[in-house]
């Protein structure tokens, strides 16, 4: 049947991707990438800022969801907690699949391969890069992809999932059609897509253990991060 996205999905697709774009890492601390001290420490730090950044970015974007600020309180703090990782994750596979404009790619993967991450999480994480950049997303998709991660109603301690799982359900409806009037000849893209939501839990296991073993050889992080990741 003639798939279209109606006015309110419109209003609802361009209130989420102007939120996304809106709210970026500043191309100051994008920049500090560049810099030249390559030891583990000196990356640990950067990619520490650089999640720090990124976390105050994903508050604001989270904040202009539509129905977001209108759920509970707690459930709010719950969902953040939740999804920062996974969201974080597809951010960084955004930026690499991108193709960073004066080779910020190249220097961010040099950095996270010399941070002190174990070897066993690089390959499941330059993994999830590459099936990222291979589904050659559109900015939209990307959008209501980290919205959708977001809006993920079985997190710990949510208290009203139900009223998530609404919010939710009108974003993966509205990336439905995206995918079937932005990628026609590919039957199974919305199917992908979802796919990769699943490897990102997978991802955000393994991040649990880089970040014990971080603390193991004494990392500090910063408080923001220690909040939103229950360390320290
Ligand atoms: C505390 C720190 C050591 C850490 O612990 N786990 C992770 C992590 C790692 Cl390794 C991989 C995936 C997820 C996490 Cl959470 C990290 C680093 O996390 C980040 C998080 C977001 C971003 C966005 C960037 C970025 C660059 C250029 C441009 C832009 C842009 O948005 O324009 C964004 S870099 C960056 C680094």
């Amino acid at each position: 049947e003639k798939v279209e996205i109606n006015r309110e999905q419109r209003a609802l697709m361009k209130a989420i991707v102007d939120a996304y774009n809106r709210h970026q890492i500043p191309q100051d601390v994008a920049k500090k990438l560049l810099q030249d001290q390559y030891s583990p420490e000196e990356n640990f730090l950067l990619l520490t800022e650089m999640a720090t950044s990124q976390v105050q970015v994903l508050v604001e974007f989270t904040k202009n969801i539509p129905g977001f600020l209108s759920l509970d309180r707690e459930d709010q703090i719950a969902l953040l907690k939740g999804s920062a990782v996974e969201a974080m994750f597809l951010r960084s596979a955004q930026v690499f699949s991108r193709k960073m404009p004066t080779g910020h790619t190249d220097v961010l993967e040099e950095r996270v391969r010399k941070s002190g991450i174990p070897d066993e999480f690089m390959t499941p994480m330059f993994n999830f890069y590459k099936s990222i950049g291979e589904l050659h997303m559109v900015q939209e998709e990307q959008a209501i992809l980290t919205a959708i991660t977001i809006l993920t109603p079985d997190r710990p301690y949510v208290k009203d999932p139900q009223a998530v799982e609404r919010l939710q359900e009108t974003m993966l409806d509205v990336l439905r059609k995206l995918c079937v009037l932005q990628h026609p000849q590919e039957q199974q893209y919305f199917a992908r897509l979802l796919g990769r939501l699943t490897e990102l839990r997978t991802l955000s296991h393994y991040h649990s253990e880089m970040l014990a073993s971080w603390r193991m050889n004494d990392h500090k992080f910063t408080p923001l991060l220690c909040e939103i990741w229950d360390v320290q």
